[in-house]
């Protein structure tokens, strides 16, 4: 392995989210008597964090501009209606892609320092995280809250390096996404992306990564 630290997106790329990501929004329109939205919408809005999820989903439902949804007295009231909901639909319908904790647990067997880094709140990442009994393979978890800023900007992959003593040509971020690679790119490490995520409906290939890996087997043979 010529990398000795690897950074992971989380949705799309460790565990397949979407499905009851979906749910969870649904539960909460059909709680403020607004109409459902689809799996698809859902999946082509994951990226920018679970928060910013929602507010797309209740702007699209509402038929008002997202500035609106954010802005509104309303919104921290329904953000808090979903939470009681993704918490109980968390480990519901996600699911590990192949190979994933195999390849992390070898990964961590040979000495590599394993993080997340990902723009879903902190609350949401420990409870996915954990209902799969993956935090114990991670040595940091870099949410789209803990750091003032989130991805693209290359923050969480400096805080990782720094804190692993690891130089960038060491480094590699795993993800599914444009946002993935362009904060690769803004940090300056090498970036491989996976087709099965979710990349706001655009195909992967146009990305520019490294690498377009089939699925996480390409972790353990190189
Ligand atoms: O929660 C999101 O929208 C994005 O999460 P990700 O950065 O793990 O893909």
């Amino acid at each position: 392995m010529p990398f000795d630290l690897v950074l992971f997106d989380l949705d799309g790329t460790l565990i397949e989210t979407a499905p009851e990501i979906a749910d969870a929004v649904n539960d909460t329109l059909a709680r403020f008597q607004l109409p459902a939205v689809s799996q698809q919408q859902v999946n082509d809005w994951i990226g920018h964090g679970t928060r910013e999820l929602l507010i797309q989903a209740l702007a699209f439902t509402g038929n008002t501009p997202a500035e609106t949804v954010r802005h509104a007295d309303s919104f921290r009231l329904i953000e808090a209606e979903f939470s009681v909901f993704y918490a109980r639909r968390c480990g519901t319908r996600s699911r590990l892609y192949p190979r994933v904790r195999e390849t992390l647990q070898a990964l961590r067997a040979s000495g590599v320092k394993l993080a997340v880094v990902t723009n879903k709140e902190g609350r949401y990442t420990e409870t996915v995280l954990r209902s799969h009994d993956l935090l114990p393979l991670f040595d940091r978890i870099i949410s789209g809250d803990t750091l003032p800023v989130k991805k693209p900007d290359p923050a969480g992959i400096h805080d990782c390096m720094q804190r692993f003593g690891v130089a960038r040509e060491r480094t590699l971020f795993v993800g599914d996404s444009s946002i993935d690679v362009a904060t690769a790119r803004n940090a300056g490490v090498t970036v491989w992306a996976l087709p099965y995520g979710y990349n706001m409906g655009q195909p992967i290939e146009a990305c520019g990564a490294d690498r377009v890996i089939p699925d996480f087997s390409a972790l353990s043979t190189s």
